[in-house]
């Protein structure tokens, strides 16, 4: 990477505002899954045994420019401390002379917690002057947040122009794990894209198509592809719209020499239930009143087979309905393969792929687990992460 990391930065006794991704889950006031607070401990616990005074940063859920009581960090706060094994402070404020009486108070490998930064309607707006008060905190910047590094916020951005501004070591390798991949890929290498929606991945297969061998593709987005093929797909997802594109994907892949690899059987239900009627057909046999929820056993099959034969597999987005157990075996079946492939590193892009390894138990097989979701997505299309660029060049 050719940003500065905290490696570069001197951070004794120093103040610095430290942006992280704490955009947890919650349920009735509980962190539920704390995998992203647990990925910034690298650079916060750095931070404290360099006797720096760590003030981090971070938006939870969409309150869009209000104070939402349910969005409040202190849940975080009391998970982080556990974490951490040392009291972390939390304000209610995430600027002005309350946090910054606060960060007065605070010594060196301390840590305290700022208030949600989107409760604030300048954060989303990247308004200078949020950024400038979130600046006056501090003496650094540290952007360790790559699930946030695709917006431009004053927390994100912002505030990176008004000190020196450095990546931590998450950042760092969230990019040079995903940037290897798609600048110098090991090969075979092999993308496998699932998910709900055409519309959500254009972007990421057109530039996939320029960098892999293998493009898998499953989850609802296949019907489109299959229905440009001219199969019948009975109920399953369409995208009307996306028909001529898909088309183009699939010749533009033959002119590539990139395989190009489609569901050739289905798990069709009567119903979008996890106990509605189900069973197995090919492709082209999808009855008129039956959605395809799942990928078939040959698919499955198909897909562990080129799987086992890559160097490098990035996966986005889930094979079928995974949140039901009757449709989650194709999504598995693929999480399986990623497990067993000893000699393939294994990238999972963030999101749902992310929560259905998680759900198989098979999260630590995996070489890469990517915490963003939106951040990996854009990054995998090929575009610049604002939060990224504005950070000091090395
Ligand atoms: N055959 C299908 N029919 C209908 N829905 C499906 C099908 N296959 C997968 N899905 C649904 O697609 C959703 C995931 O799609 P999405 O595009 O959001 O994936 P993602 O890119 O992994 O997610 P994220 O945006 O969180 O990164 C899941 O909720 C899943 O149930
Ligand atoms: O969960 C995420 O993908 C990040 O925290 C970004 O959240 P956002 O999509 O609300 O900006």
């Amino acid at each position: 990477m050719n940003k500065k990391t905290v490696r570069d930065i001197d951070v004794k006794g120093k103040r610095v505002f430290c942006r992280v991704d704490f955009n947890v889950p919650m349920q009735n006031g509980v962190v539920t899954d704390d995998t992203r607070i647990r990925a910034a401990l690298p650079t916060i616990q750095y931070l404290m045994e360099q006797g720096a005074k760590v003030i981090l940063a971070s938006h939870l859920g969409r309150p869009k420019g209000k104070v939402v009581e349910e969005m409040r960090l202190n849940a975080v706060a009391e998970r982080l401390s556990e974490l951490l094994g040392k009291r972390v402070v939390k304000t209610d404020e995430a600027y002005g002379d309350a946090a910054k009486a606060a960060i007065a108070e605070m010594n060196e490998g301390d840590v305290l917690l700022l208030e949600n930064v989107r409760f604030y309607p300048g954060e989303e707006k990247n308004d200078p002057e949020l950024a400038k008060a979130f600046a006056e905190l501090a003496d650094v910047y540290v952007n360790d947040a790559f699930g946030a590094a695709h917006r431009a916020h004053a927390s994100t951005e912002g505030i990176a122009h008004h000190l020196p501004a450095v990546a931590g070591f998450l950042m760092e390798k969230e990019i040079e794990v995903l940037g290897k991949a798609l600048s110098n890929p090991d090969r075979p290498f092999t993308a496998i894209i699932g998910g709900a929606k055409v519309k959500d991945k254009i972007g990421v297969i057109e530039n996939l198509l320029d960098k892999v061998d293998n493009l898998i593709i499953g989850g609802g987005l296949a019907y489109t592809f299959v229905k440009a093929l001219g199969h019948e797909i009975g109920k399953s997802l369409l995208e009307e719209d996306k028909i001529d594109l898909a088309k183009s994907f699939m010749e533009k892949a033959k002119e590539k020499g990139v395989n190009f690899y489609m569901p050739v059987d289905a798990v069709v239900a009567d119903d979008f239930s996890n106990d509605a009627n189900k069973k197995v057909v090919n492709i082209d046999e999808i009855p008129s009143d039956w959605e395809a929820l799942d990928i078939g056993p040959k698919t499955r099959e198909l897909y562990r087979d080129v799987i086992l034969k890559s160097k490098l597999v990035i996966w986005n987005g889930p094979m079928g309905v995974f949140e039901m157990d009757a449709f989650a075996e194709g999504t598995k079946a693929v999480a399986q393969a990623l497990a067993d492939a000893k000699d393939t590193y294994t990238v999972i892009g963030g999101g749902d792929s992310a929560a259905a390894v998680e759900k198989f138990g098979l999260a630590n097989k995996m070489d890469h687990i990517s915490t963003g979701g939106g951040a990996s997505l854009e990054f995998m299309e090929g575009k610049q992460l604002p939060g990224v660029v504005a950070l000091n060049d090395k």
